[in-house]
């Protein structure tokens, strides 16, 4: 486009068959970018991320010439009522979001090669774009992930058993949005098998999926992020390795490594163990204070863990607790929907309560 905003000098020798694909495929990526904008501003409430995507419809628009929409002929289009049993079907809102992220990238490919034969800048301005889309598409699954992070209040952390799958399963129908695969005995190709169905089974319910202790596996099956104790690798390291996109958490035991995870850049810590456990017999319980210390002093999310079951749940929130993690609580739940269900009403309640005395 010249800079007085005309279309380069050859684009009236443009082939109306090449004006009809370039308006298809603007008023495609246009469309497909509103919906992705909706969410950004309704959904996230994200500022940065809504104008973005505002910016990249108004610049189509300025693609979108009288020449090509005039080369528009529906009646004669073959593809109008094609459609795909898969596209009439999303389960949630992340799949409306991948679909149609998917449609404006391939749009904004399909413009920038045709765009060539119309004017030079148009393909420029579309690769420009389709790379633009790409860094939203991983801003915008950060952002997700820290809005699912902060949002949940009970975390799975999984031990090794024979129903893994079902519990997990079952825990999910029952509203669980987050899940830690923890295996600390078996081989890398049993974990990394497990691991992967395990994410596209909590992909499947919207919930975030965490690895234990293992960078590498959690980068090589794409998960949400990985839980890291204090002999694990340091976070600096993992960071570098994932990227900002990606979850971190860290085992805390005391305020110092509270306060060092913070400075690290850790996105929840884990608080514990408040009693003592056999899922996890070496450690010794920081007990409640600690709960106490984390309730007043902690910024970022943090999950009390250890020894936390329905039965001492009620002391955890006296702690201060809105958040918590457990093993065995779910993992040998006979009905783990029905635990899943019972945790996350009370954690809820606690919340809500929490919230009122804030407000005063
Ligand atoms: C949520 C959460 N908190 C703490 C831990 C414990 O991590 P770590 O100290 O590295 O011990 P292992 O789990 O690796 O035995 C956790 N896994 N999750
Ligand atoms: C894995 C783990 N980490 C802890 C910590 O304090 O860092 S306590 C713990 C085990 C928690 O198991 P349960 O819910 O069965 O008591
Ligand atoms: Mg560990």
């Amino acid at each position: 486009m010249s800079l007085e905003g005309q279309p380069h000098h050859n684009a009236h020798l443009t082939p109306p068959s090449v004006c009809r694909i370039l308006d298809a495929n603007l008023d495609r990526a246009r469309e497909g970018i509103r919906i992705v904008e909706e969410w950004c501003r309704f959904g996230l409430n994200n500022a940065e991320l809504t104008n973005t995507c505002k910016q990249m419809r108004q610049e189509l628009g300025r693609w979108h010439s009288a020449q090509l929409r005039s080369a528009r002929n529906t009646p004669d289009d073959p593809g109008v009522d094609l459609t795909h049993p898969r596209e009439e079907r999303r389960e949630n809102v992340e799949q409306v979001l991948q679909a149609n992220l998917c449609r404006v990238e391939e749009a904004l490919r399909v413009l920038e090669e045709y765009g060539k034969l119309y004017d030079p800048d148009l393909g420029r301005a579309c690769k420009q774009m389709r790379y633009q889309v790409y860094t939203l598409e991983s801003n915008f699954l950060a952002d997700q992930r820290q809005q699912k992070l902060k949002q949940a209040s009970l975390y799975l952390v999984t031990s090794p058993s024979d129903r893994l799958f079902e519990v997990v399963e079952a825990a999910l129908q029952g509203g669980l949005t987050l899940v830690q695969y923890r295996d600390k005995d078996t081989d890398d190709v049993t974990r990394l098998n497990t691991a992967q169905k395990l994410k596209h089974l909590c992909h499947d319910y919207g919930a975030l999926f965490i690895l234990n202790d293992r960078v590498d596996l959690a980068l090589a099956i794409e998960a949400d992020g990985v839980h890291l104790g204090q002999q694990d690798v340091p976070i600096s390291f993992a960071r570098q390795l994932l990227g900002s996109q990606r979850i971190i958490g860290r085992s805390t035991t005391s305020p110092e490594e509270m306060r060092r995870a913070l400075a690290e850049g850790a996105d929840y810590v884990g608080v514990g163990p408040v009693y003592a456990t056999p899922t996890k017999q070496d450690k010794t319980p920081a007990g409640l204070d600690y709960v106490r210390y984390a309730a007043e002093r902690c910024p970022i999310p943090w999950f009390a863990i250890g020894g936390i079951d329905m039965n001492t749940l009620p002391q955890v929130f006296e702690g201060g607790a809105t958040r918590v993690a457990v093993v065995r609580a779910l993992m040998q739940a006979e009905q783990p929907t029905l635990v899943t269900q019972y945790f996350l009403s009370q954690l809820a309640w606690i919340n809500r309560m929490r919230r009122r005395d804030e407000q005063g």
